[in-house]
């Protein structure tokens, strides 16, 4: 560590008296040395360095997991938890071991679910949970909770969690839920109310920056695989036969790029982030014109969010968003079903051509969570209870460089994942399928 190391400071509540760690008295637990965490660990950001090029200052967050000392009375503890957004596998998985583990490891048994999202808070009754109710949620898909996009009036949320004396809440929700939880976390220090705010990064599409991988998406590119190869065998089994898959990812391509990469019966993979075209030297149609040839078949990935820019869009489509704002995307898959036919009837009239499209979007995601994304959502659980227990406040859970940090709110709404196309990654994409090099005339 030198004296160049900015570490992530955290806002920390500030009224609440200290107090040991039940976990001390708890009867499973015997906190040897090292169980607890000091708050001057730290996780650094970065693990790779150039050591031939100026040295950058090192940056680190605060090492998640248990405090010696806490700042909550458990039976004090009022808990909310709510699911906003999309799906993603694990969803269920995260609110049973916040029940499970508030109640077994802290003593709290006030523990309420917010129903349908952000609009839940005032607008609906809270569910009181415990570990009997959740025992079995790990085994389902969804949310039991439910979810909901759109709905965030701050006024009226904040009001509610002050009515209903909530003190810590969990928030699970991808980017646009964190941006929530920021302006709630603000809205509630400027209330000067003693309510530790955490945000537990949910995106089927990993595309939330600083932590490692978001849950839930090992369990998606695994579902995917079914997909991609009843594409091949459909393919495979025609004449000039084109599999064609679409998977979610509205703005980063990390579904599709995993699901190529698994699978190695990807002829070409195409995402948000590498801009692609259609006609000419160097486009898709030269390309699979010869794949054609040479293997009498071919499959195609697609992110739903690759190559909007070339779907004709009236009006009205152009400006439709969904209740979040999300720009509503048109369906790419069957644009580009169409224009394969288009392209084959054109240039090669008479000759047989099928083109086979799977659309597995909502099938990869409603899923229960596979054993590593089930393991996964109990640690993420787990850290964020132990760091709002110990009075951290505005922070995000979350692997970083494999270890388990905290890492301010506001720095994780902002951050974006997205798939480096100048990294190895997408080179090893690009070795298997040998597909063009789109970016040369993008
Ligand atoms: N900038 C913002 N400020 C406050 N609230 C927001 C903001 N953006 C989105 N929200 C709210 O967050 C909730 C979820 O947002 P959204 O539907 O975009 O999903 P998400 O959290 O990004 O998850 P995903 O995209 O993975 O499905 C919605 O209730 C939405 O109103
Ligand atoms: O149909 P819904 O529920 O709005 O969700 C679709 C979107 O949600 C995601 O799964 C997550 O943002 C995207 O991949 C997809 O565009
Ligand atoms: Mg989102």
């Amino acid at each position: 560590m030198t004296d160049a190391t900015i570490i992530k400071k955290l806002p920390s509540l500030t009224g609440l008296r200290q107090r040991r760690n039940p976990l001390e008295e708890n009867p499973f637990f015997h906190p040897s040395h090292g169980f607890y965490i000091n708050p001057s660990d730290v996780i650094l950001s970065q693990v790779v360095y150039d050591l031939s090029s100026d040295s950058q200052p090192l940056v680190a967050y605060h090492r998640a997991g248990p405090r010696r000392e806490i700042l909550y009375e458990p039976s004090s503890v009022k808990a909310a938890i709510v699911t906003c957004g999309g799906l993603c596998p694990g969803m269920n998985t995260v609110i049973r071991e916040l029940v499970v583990a508030l109640w077994e490891l802290y003593g709290v048994r006030q523990i309420y679910g917010i129903p349908a999202g952000y609009r839940g808070f005032y607008s609906m009754e809270a569910v009181e949970l415990n570990p009997k109710i959740v025992h079995n949620w790990h085994k389902k898909g969804g949310t039991v909770l439910a979810t909901s996009r759109g709905g965030f009036d701050l006024a009226k949320i904040v009001d509610a969690i002050q009515i209903k004396g909530y003190n810590q809440v969990y928030i699970i929700g991808g980017d646009g839920t964190m941006r929530g939880a920021v302006a709630i976390f603000k809205e509630v220090s400027r209330r000067k109310m003693e309510v530790g705010i955490t945000g537990i990064p949910k995106t089927v599409d990993n595309d939330v920056g600083i932590i490692d991988r978001s849950f839930g998406f090992q369990t998606a590119v695994e579902m995917a695989q079914e997909a991609i190869s009843a594409a091949h065998v459909e393919a495979e089994s025609a004449i000039n036969g084109i599999g064609l898959v679409k998977l979610m990812g509205r703005s980063t391509g990390h579904i599709a790029l995993h699901a190529t990469l698994s699978s190695r019966d990807v002829d070409c993979c195409l995402i948000p982030e590498m801009g692609f075209y259609l006609e000419g030297k160097g486009g898709l149609f030269e390309f699979l014109e010869q794949r054609l040839k040479d293997n009498k078949h071919a499959v195609l990935v697609v992110a739903e969010g690759a190559g909007q820019e070339m779907i004709p869009r009236n009006e009205t489509q152009k400006q439709e968003r969904d209740e979040s704002g999300n720009l509503v995307f048109l369906d790419v898959g069957v644009w580009l079903k169409s224009a394969l036919k288009e392209w084959w009837g054109r240039d090669h009239p008479g000759e047989l051509f099928t083109v086979k499209y799977i659309d597995p979007t909502y099938m990869i995601r409603a899923v229960p969570a596979n054993a590593t994304d089930n393991l996964y959502c109990t640690l993420l659980a787990h850290s964020a209870i132990h760091g709002i227990m110990a009075g951290y406040t505005g922070f995000v859970s979350g692997p970083v460089n494999g270890n388990y940090a905290y890492i301010p709110l506001e720095e994780v709404a902002q951050a974006k994942n997205e798939v480096n196309t100048s990294c190895h990654k997408w080179a090893w994409v690009r070795s298997v399928t040998n597909q063009p090099d789109f970016e040369k005339k993008c």
